[in-house]
């Protein structure tokens, strides 16, 4: 079957975006420095754009997760497949997703790294959809709410595929 791709989001709508978060994460840390955390591999393409608008001091961490089990979409549980460098003690932390879905791979992640004692912890994701949430995560700074539709670019991948398109589209099936 032939596929193409919909544009949702252009590049200058996601660039603009970007840039919007970046001066108010800015903001929001006066005085501070912040440590992005990056989720693998969706996160990366995000976060390297958004720490380019960041005025602020920032380090960079990077952690890749995966779900537990066959059952991977309802066991809520994920693994750490590669974990983080350094230790978030008493740092300013930001986790940087590229989407955060039924809600299930933030919610564990952001328990367990508030075990690890940050100063401060929040979410940051590129695209939500609210529609599907399954677990309440709070969300500090969306790029974009979108509907139910399944999105590929800008670090989101169809089979491995598609996460350098600098976009946000749909894949759709001739
Ligand atoms: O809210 P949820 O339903 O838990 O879904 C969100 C998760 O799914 C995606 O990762 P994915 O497992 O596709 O990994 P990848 O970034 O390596 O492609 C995304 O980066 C989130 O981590
Ligand atoms: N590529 C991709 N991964 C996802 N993970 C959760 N939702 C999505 C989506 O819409 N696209």
């Amino acid at each position: 079957m032939a596929e193409h791709i919909r544009v949702l989001l252009t590049e200058e709508e996601v660039d603009k975006r970007i840039q919007e978060i970046g001066e108010q994460i800015s903001k929001d840390y006066a005085g501070k420095q912040v440590h992005l955390v990056c989720v693998l591999k969706g996160g990366s393409f995000f976060m390297c754009e958004l720490a380019k608008r960041i005025t602020v001091p920032v380090s960079l961490d990077f952690m890749s997760v995966s779900s537990y089990g066959s059952d991977t979409k309802s066991s809520g549980v994920v693994k750490i497949v590669k974990d983080l460098d350094e230790s978030l003690k008493d740092k300013d932390v930001i986790v940087v997703e590229d989407i955060v879905d039924s809600g299930r791979t933030l919610s564990y992640l952001l328990e367990m790294l508030r075990d690890r004692g940050p100063a401060s912890l929040r979410l940051c994701t590129l695209l939500d959809k609210p529609e599907r949430r399954v677990i309440d995560v709070h969300v500090d700074y969306t790029g974009f709410n979108i509907p139910d539709e399944f999105v590929v670019g800008y670090g989101l991948d169809y089979d491995q595929r598609y996460r350098n398109l600098p976009y946000i589209g749909v894949v759709e099936f001739d």
